[in-house]
């Protein structure tokens, strides 16, 4: 069996990871084709795990629109399933990488999976433009790894198949725990963050959602500034490479003593921070999924959540993007022991470090013999090309998605 996985981001890349090396560990011929568009950002965490991009379509070009990008992308990734000619295509998440992935890989007749399926805001404007793209993957995809039991419902209420939805967890768990696992002890990572004051109780923040550019961001890191001027915290800020994404908190934070403004950090490096924090403030999908395995409680400084399972675990609280409803819970965080540990819970209702393993054992079982897509006559591919499936119709049994229990992965500080 061949699979080719895009991605075309850092979390992409964080989250493929455990599959890519579990689909290998399982001598399946599995290539990464990055669309290049975090490049650094994107090696970087493919260095973490030890990996590299197979093929770089280097796309990336400064100033270019989301409609340029998704269009290049479309066809590059069309040009190299020609030669390849996969058995499944994987995409993960919501970005323009994932989407005009999944679309060359529909027009091109391969079968697509989507890891990380089903997550919803139910608002297209925000996430923006991630709502939009994930909900058009799950047109195209033919395999639906949900991450939790919460999105396969949202994808049974659009319509898909039950037999094609699998509640797998969330690979990013998998991925937290090998970054874990590998840190412990790292001296080097001690090193690196040695002027963090151990008498001060760290805030690990982060802010990037393009629907907060503009205002949202600014307020966030005013809000921010406010925290960081008590005299028992210190914040680390991992700023994002988008230039909009990082002036606000330049703007707001740069000259405070007890703020540091970090480069974007490699995986090992976040997670030692996180699992050293205190409190987290932030707007990233991945963070909220990872900050409750470590117990710390997540600030999320956005309008409405794609995450409902972390709120309805008490470990994560939308704080919404005024600035003032964030600097009331922060600063309750802080000065109600009882309030922290309400939240501060090391449960984790994303995953139990074993998604990228039932995703290769699902598509193992599939091989090649799953339903292909049929194309029409006159389809992209010539009729020697089309996948090796045995074309629609073939029965398999009616599977139910199927809960995943997931235990909390880590102690408590
Ligand atoms: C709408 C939405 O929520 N969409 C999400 C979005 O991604 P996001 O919001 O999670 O993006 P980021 O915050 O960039 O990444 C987070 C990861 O990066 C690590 N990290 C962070 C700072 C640092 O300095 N060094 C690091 O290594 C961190 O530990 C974590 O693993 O797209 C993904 C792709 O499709 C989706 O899966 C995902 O739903």
């Amino acid at each position: 069996m061949r699979v080719t996985c895009v991605l075309g981001t850092r979390p992409e890349a964080i989250k493929l990871a455990p599959v890519i090396l579990a689909l290998r560990a399982r001598g399946v011929a599995c290539d990464v084709v990055s669309t290049g568009q975090h490049r650094e950002l994107l090696g970087q965490a493919l260095a973490t795990f030890e990996l590299a991009a197979d093929h770089d379509l280097a796309l990336m070009r400064p100033g270019q629109t989301l409609a340029r990008l998704a269009a290049r992308a479309l066809q590059g990734v069309t040009e190299l399933l020609r030669a390849r000619r996969p058995d499944w295509l994987l995409v993960q998440g919501d970005t323009a990488s994932a989407f005009a992935g999944a679309l060359a890989g529909f027009y091109a007749g391969v079968r697509v999976g989507h890891v990380e399926a089903g997550l919803r805001s139910a608002n297209p404007s925000s996430p923006w433009p991630e709502e939009a793209h994930r909900s058009m993957v799950a047109r195209l995809a033919s395999r639906h790894f949900a991450p939790t039991l919460q999105a396969a419902r949202n994808l049974r209420r659009e319509g898909i198949a039950a037999r094609a939805i699998q509640v797998t967890g969330n690979t990013g768990t998998d991925a937290l725990l090998m970054t874990a696992t590998r840190i412990e002890g790292d001296a080097t990572l001690a090193a690196r963050f040695a002027f963090l004051d151990p008498a001060r109780r760290l805030i690990l923040a982060t802010g990037h959602r393009r629907e907060n550019f503009g205002g949202a961001l600014d307020r966030a890191a005013r809000a921010m500034a406010a925290l960081a001027s008590r005299p028992d915290v210190q914040m680390v800020f991992a700023l994002h490479l988008n230039p909009q994404a990082e002036a606000p908190a330049r703007a707001a934070l740069g000259h405070l003593p007890h703020v540091h403004l970090l480069s974007p950090q490699d995986h090992a490096g976040f997670v030692w921070l996180l699992k050293r924090s205190h409190l987290v403030v932030t707007d990233s999908g991945g963070v909220q999924e990872e900050a409750p395995s470590f117990g710390r409680p997540v600030l999320v400084t956005r309008n409405e959540s794609d995450r409902p399972e972390a709120i309805a675990a008490g470990t994560a609280k939308l704080v919404g993007t005024d600035g003032r409803r964030l600097l009331r819970e922060a600063t309750r965080l802080l000065d109600d022991e009882d309030a922290w540990r309400a939240m501060a819970r090391a449960t984790n209702p994303y995953g139990d470090g074993k998604a990228a393993s039932r995703i290769v054992e699902s598509l193992l079982a599939d091989g090649v013999q799953a339903p292909a897509i049929v194309l029409p006559q006159g389809g992209e591919p010539r009729s020697g090309a089309l996948p090796r499936g045995r074309g629609a119709g073939t029965a398999r049994p009616r599977r139910q998605p199927q809960a995943v229990v997931m235990p909390a992965i880590a102690e408590k500080a």
